[in-house]
């Protein structure tokens, strides 16, 4: 690859990794030029920067130098004006750069094909890199309203703080709501703001893969020092740790060993602490005692804000498509679910309209997208079915709800409750909460109540019966 190629590919970049990204991480770099077996070498100012773009921007890069050079087979990238690394056990690479430090950072491969530890891949380096993130997920592409508000507030104060104020912060919230592109929203911007903290993103399923392999090649002292040595540690998805002992043990020594320090931990999990089964006490405790905020399910505001930042971007994309007025907010209507199906159902929208060459009219979103349409209509929510349930019984719904046990509002609670479980996808938990904070103990035997009911009961087999063909209707 030439210098003028190389000039023009960092153009194109720039609009696929988005302009932030592309200062920080690329413009930085220097192309020195390729060296034998297809090596193509880069020049970094700081070895983090190095490090950050091969595991961040390696495979896209590679893959785009390739199709300009076949001869390109992997990238290298070196610390400037740094003599080639000395033989020995380099530092680990995700360290705080230093100095003068010697070292080509990582080599990097879309096939797999580098080899970091013949290259001087620094020890640890597979134990602690950083999972890739989404050049999407920023706070820039983050549409706050009411249902996120608070957990993008902390998100946001967590990247932006210079000292440590909540530890862990630990967001939580159904699927698809946003909690992965919050997590990468806060290590994005802690990378642009803060290049010298040591920032690890990561799955709890990649954290536990690294300790089964840390611990099967017998280097767990090289993953208690790594995984201390970070400034900021963020954990994805930590409700993937419950049930595991071993993982959750090492997970508890971590995030003491760097609260102690007074090292930002963020978490997320689908559900809150107490709702994660088979979590050690003293993990639950410790996970609760930051600041612990949910992503409530979208409302139609917020989705239809979705929407239509989603299409602004489509336009860069399909700048003559036609979209009828009313279509988002259709959309935000009908599609109700998660913000994963909402994008998906957009995407595909615009995919179809602008493959056949026609405006997007109301007909056209319904042909194409029938099936999404179908499947959310299916989805019933806790309140459609108490409203139901109450409306069905003639008593107030903040009877159904309430605390009083008189049998009038006692069984129609508990059907109500059995047609939640029957109906939605809600835990018995997040049951008992809506149910006026009533505990899934609770929750379960009133479930359990009108299974028997529904047996020896045939009005209760009928009203339930009623009740539910309502709701699917
Ligand atoms: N408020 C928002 N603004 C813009 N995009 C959003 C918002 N919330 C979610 N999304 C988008 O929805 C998709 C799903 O979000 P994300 O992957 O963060 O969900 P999640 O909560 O981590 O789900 P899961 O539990 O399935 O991992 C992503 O493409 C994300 O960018």
């Amino acid at each position: 690859m030439t210098q003028e190629q190389w000039g023009a590919l960092q153009d194109r970049l720039s609009s696929t990794i988005g302009e932030n990204n592309y200062r920080t991480w690329i413009k930085p770099l220097e192309y020195k030029g390729l060296e034998a077996d297809g090596v193509a070498v880069f020049l970094a100012p700081t070895n983090f920067i190095g490090t950050y773009v091969s595991q961040n921007f390696g495979d896209l890069l590679l893959s785009q130098i390739s199709t300009l050079d076949s001869q390109v087979r992997r990238l290298q990238f070196r610390v400037s004006n740094a003599p080639r690394p000395a033989a020995g056990r380099p530092r680990p690479v995700a360290a705080r750069p230093e100095q003068g430090t010697a070292q080509p950072v990582q080599a990097s491969g879309a096939n797999g094909a580098a080899n970091g530890q013949s290259n001087g891949q620094a020890a640890g380096a597979d134990l602690l890199p950083s999972a890739p993130l989404d050049a999407r997920f920023t706070f820039d592409n983050f549409i706050v309203g009411k249902p996120n508000e608070l957990a993008h507030a902390a998100a946001r104060r967590v990247a932006e703080a210079e000292t440590v104020t909540f530890n862990p912060l630990f967001l939580y919230g159904g699927v698809g709501l946003g909690k992965t592109h919050l997590m990468h929203a806060i290590t994005w911007e802690l990378r642009n703001r803060r290049p010298d903290l040591n920032v690890l993103y990561l799955s709890a399923e990649q954290f536990m893969y690294r300790f089964v392999q840390a611990l099967r090649e017998r280097r767990m002292m090289d993953f208690k020092e790594l995984f201390r040595s970070v400034d900021v540690l963020m954990v994805d998805d930590v409700q993937f740790i419950a049930g595991k002992d071993s993982t959750q043990e090492e997970f508890f020594h971590t995030f003491n060993a760097l609260v102690d320090q007074n090292k930002q931990i963020v978490i997320s999990a689908d559900r809150a602490p107490d709702e994660i089964k088979d979590l050690e006490n003293r993990i639950r405790s410790r996970l609760q005692s930051g600041l612990v905020v949910d992503l409530h399910p979208t409302d139609y505001e917020l989705r239809l804000g979705i929407l239509q930042s989603k299409v602004d971007t489509y336009r860069t994309q399909y700048p003559s498509l036609q979209l009828d007025d009313g279509i988002l907010e259709f959309l935000a209507h009908r599609i109700s679910t998660n913000v994963r199906v909402l994008e998906g159902a957009l995407t595909r929208l615009f995919a179809f309209a602008s493959l056949v060459g026609q405006p997007i009219t109301m007909e056209l979103t319904q042909d194409c997208l029938a099936d999404v349409l179908r499947a959310s209509d299916r989805k019933i929510s806790i309140e459609e079915i108490q409203r139901k349930v109450a409306d069905h019984y003639n008593i107030r719904l903040s009877d159904l709800i309430g605390p009083k046990r008189v049998r009038n509002f006692a069984r129609p609670r508990q059907v109500a409750m059995y047609l939640c479980k029957q109906l939605t996808a809600r835990s018995l938990p997040e049951i008992g909460r809506r149910f006026g904070g009533r505990d899934h103990t609770t929750v379960m035997h009133g479930v359990k109540r009108i299974e028997e009911l529904r047996m020896q009961d045939s009005q209760i087999a009928d009203d339930i019966e009623l009740l539910r063909r309502a709701l699917e209707a």
